[in-house]
């Protein structure tokens, strides 16, 4: 079976100002990697703050194109001028979903957009409801403005619009990153049931090990713009071979009870 994604010496740099006004210099955010992302198998990227997840996630979804290398969706190369099947096939939930919803348009609008941009058929009046009540929202809540809703409500809405024009991959960039610890958990459960029921293939960028291991079936650990280990995530996890994932686990807290 063709893989979903696949890289191939995929390598990605920034000119960024370096230690004097005039002078630029060069930091390869992605180096030489070569990933494969089975059909099917939900991933995990997780590494250190810098290790190049963000930046492998516009590589995949054609945002940016490599300097070196081919990113390949279904077999097929993809870059920003010819992005194939991709956009069709991939929604995205960005960073900090909830701010990234505009702030002008009734949320029922911004649900409803893809549908209409994608030029996907059937009711979409219809689908937007069915989308709000999926994720937990009443859906005469359509006509109000992101302004009227909390932040996790405003996380279950950029959720129901990523998932709008039923994509068959769903790549989301630290989406619960930006709400309290009770929210996160009734999201996480939230979109392991959405990508469960509708098949949706989900590939996770996360700081947090727990919801990665959660929601997805293998993991990717990035280091320095490097895959430094890759397999499923309960294997990797209990048996890591890499000093960053190593690194990774020894920096989660347990809870301690002074006293
Ligand atoms: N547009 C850009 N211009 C210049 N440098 C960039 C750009 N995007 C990323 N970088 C650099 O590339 C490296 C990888 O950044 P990236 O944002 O992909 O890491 P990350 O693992 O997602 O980090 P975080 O977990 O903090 O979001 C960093 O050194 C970053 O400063």
């Amino acid at each position: 079976m063709t893989a979903t994604f696949a890289l191939e010496g995929v390598t990605r740099r920034y000119s960024v100002p370096g230690d004097r006004p005039w002078r630029r210099v060069t930091r390869t955010a992605i180096n030489r990697i070569d990933l494969e992302v089975p059909a099917g198998r939900d991933l995990a990227i997780v590494g250190a703050s810098g290790s190049g997840k963000s930046t492998l996630l516009r590589l995949l979804l054609a945002l940016e194109a490599p300097d070196a290398g081919t990113v390949r969706f279904r077999g097929e190369a993809v870059s920003p001028r010819s992005p194939g099947a991709l956009r069709r096939s991939v929604g995205v939930v960005p960073q900090d979903p909830g701010s990234s919803l505009d702030p002008r348009l009734p949320v029922g609008a911004s649900v409803r957009e893809p549908l209409e941009c994608l030029g996907v058929g059937g009711d979409h009046g219809a689908r937007v409801a069915q989308l709000l009540d999926a994720v937990g929202l009443d859906p005469a809540v359509a006509k109000r403005r992101p302004a009227a809703f909390s932040g996790g409500e405003r996380q279950r809405i950029a959720l129901a619009r990523a998932l709008a024009p039923r994509p068959d991959v769903l790549i989301a960039d630290e989406p619960f990153s930006a709400v309290d610890p009770t929210t996160r958990r009734r999201l996480v459960a939230l979109v392991g049931d959405l990508v469960r029921a509708s098949g949706t293939q989900l590939l996770l960028v996360s700081h947090d090990l727990g919801i990665a291991s959660r929601l997805c079936a293998d993991v990717a650990v990035l280091d320095a713009g490097r895959v430094v280990e890759t397999g499923p995530i309960a294997a990797v996890f209990a048996h890591p071979s890499a000093e960053a994932t190593r690194a990774l686990l020894d920096a989660v807290l347990p809870v301690e009870v002074m006293g």
